[in-house]
């Protein structure tokens, strides 16, 4: 049984702060893997100052380097955009794997906006990560109000397979301030250099465009 996080985002870009949530996730929850699922199009925000997806991926699988983290698109293959769906299918895809969905606390905040969020806390565990500056307000926010009945204690973490779900878990983690939100605007043409790249995906083994 290979067991998978999941971290879905629209890395745009990428940056070190994924990175180090990953690792410390994988170690706190005995992961063997985690799959950054770089979105086509997060539904909840604009398509404007995106990048191209091809970049994103590009940029992706380098900080991923040398790292138990593959960058993949596989919402474009899957042909799921909300993260509901894009959980089915891969659970149906990948039968003898175990995954858990990770986001930062900012995430939560906004949970209950997404589509069927119940639903995604029914289908698999989740866990959550701090993120400077957005604690208090997940801990308060509308999906909280209905998964703090689920929540399991951090100390348990590594049990994750064996956990009912509904299931929440609340990682503590060194704050870590970086946010694509800064580099974007440090440098707004980050992608320029992976205009000409070509980038295969990990796991479906095809070329994206
Ligand atoms: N520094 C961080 N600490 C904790 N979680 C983080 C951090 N950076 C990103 N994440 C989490 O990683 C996932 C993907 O994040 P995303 O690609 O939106 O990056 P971002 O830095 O939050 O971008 P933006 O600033 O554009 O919103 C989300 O679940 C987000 O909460
Ligand atoms: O399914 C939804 O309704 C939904 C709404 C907003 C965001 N998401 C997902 O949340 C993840 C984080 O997105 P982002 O843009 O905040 O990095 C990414 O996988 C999105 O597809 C999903």
């Amino acid at each position: 049984m290979t067991r998978i996080g999941l971290l879905g985002g629209s890395f745009n870009p990428a940056h070190g702060g994924h990175r180090a949530i990953s690792l410390f996730a994988a170690k706190a929850l005995g992961l063997d893997e985690v799959w950054w699922l770089v979105s086509p199009g997060n539904p909840l925000k604009p398509a404007r100052g995106m990048a191209p997806l091809p970049a994103r991926l590009a940029h992706a699988r380098k900080i991923a380097r040398r790292a138990p983290i593959r960058a993949t698109a596989i919402e474009r293959d899957l042909r799921t955009r909300y993260t509901v769906d894009t959980l089915k299918a891969l659970t149906r895809r990948y039968p003898r794997h175990r995954f858990i969905w990770l986001m930062g606390a900012d995430n939560l905040a906004q949970f209950s906006q997404w589509r069927d969020w119940r639903g995604i806390a029914r289908h698999m565990p989740i866990a959550v990560i701090a993120r400077p500056g957005y604690d208090a307000g997940a801990r308060g926010s509308v999906a909280m109000s209905w998964l703090r009945r689920f929540v399991r204690p951090a100390r348990q973490s590594a049990d994750w397979t064996n956990w009912r779900v509904p299931a929440l878990v609340l990682l503590r983690f060194r704050p870590d301030p970086r946010s694509a939100t800064l580099l974007r605007q440090a440098d707004p043409l980050w992608h320029r250099e992976y205009e000409a790249t070509r980038v295969r995906d990990p796991l479906t083994r095809r070329y994206i465009v």
